[in-house]
């Protein structure tokens, strides 16, 4: 975007929720095919709606995506990404206190990866940095 040019792209916020538990293994999901960076796995989250503060939502997302009730989610990170169509700030919350059981409450493919395991090139490019931090963390 150059200067005199009008802004074309809305910004979103992106609530993001690092489920993890005592085995030190993250819960993951498969973004379904038909949607942005479908196919790829992802940390259960969503976009933060008008009025909500980034916890808030993500709270609501991790209810409406997994079933758990998260507890004192702590904010690892935040971070800015453009992709060629859309500007997303994202805010990585560790929660490794919930209530019930997460499980994939749309239908989506879920699994525990340990966390040396995960595998950038299996998520989206934002996740790059938020997932270099945590291998760093498991060395
Ligand atoms: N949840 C989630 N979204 C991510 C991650 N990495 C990443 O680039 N995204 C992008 O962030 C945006 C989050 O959107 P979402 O599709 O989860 O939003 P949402 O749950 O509110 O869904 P909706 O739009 O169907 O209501 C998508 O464009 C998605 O591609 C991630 O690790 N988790
Ligand atoms: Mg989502």
């Amino acid at each position: 975007m150059s200067l005199g040019e009008p802004v074309t792209m809305n910004l979103m916020t992106i609530a993001v929720g690092i489920i993890r538990n005592a085995q030190h293994e993250i819960f993951i999901a498969q973004r379904p095919e038909h949607t942005h960076m479908g196919g790829f796995w992802e940390f259960p989250g969503g976009k933060v709606e008008k009025g909500e503060t980034p916890e808030q939502a993500l709270i609501r997302e991790l209810r409406e995506e997994t079933g758990i009730e998260a507890e004192h989610p702590e904010l690892l990170s935040t971070s800015q990404h453009h992709f060629p169509d859309r500007e997303m700030a994202f805010y990585f919350y560790l929660v490794e206190h919930w209530q019930g059981t997460p499980y994939g409450n749309e239908g989506q493919p879920v699994r525990w990866c340990p966390q040396e395991e995960l595998d950038a090139s299996e998520f989206p490019p934002a996740n790059a940095a938020i997932i270099r931090q945590l291998i760093a963390a498991t060395s």
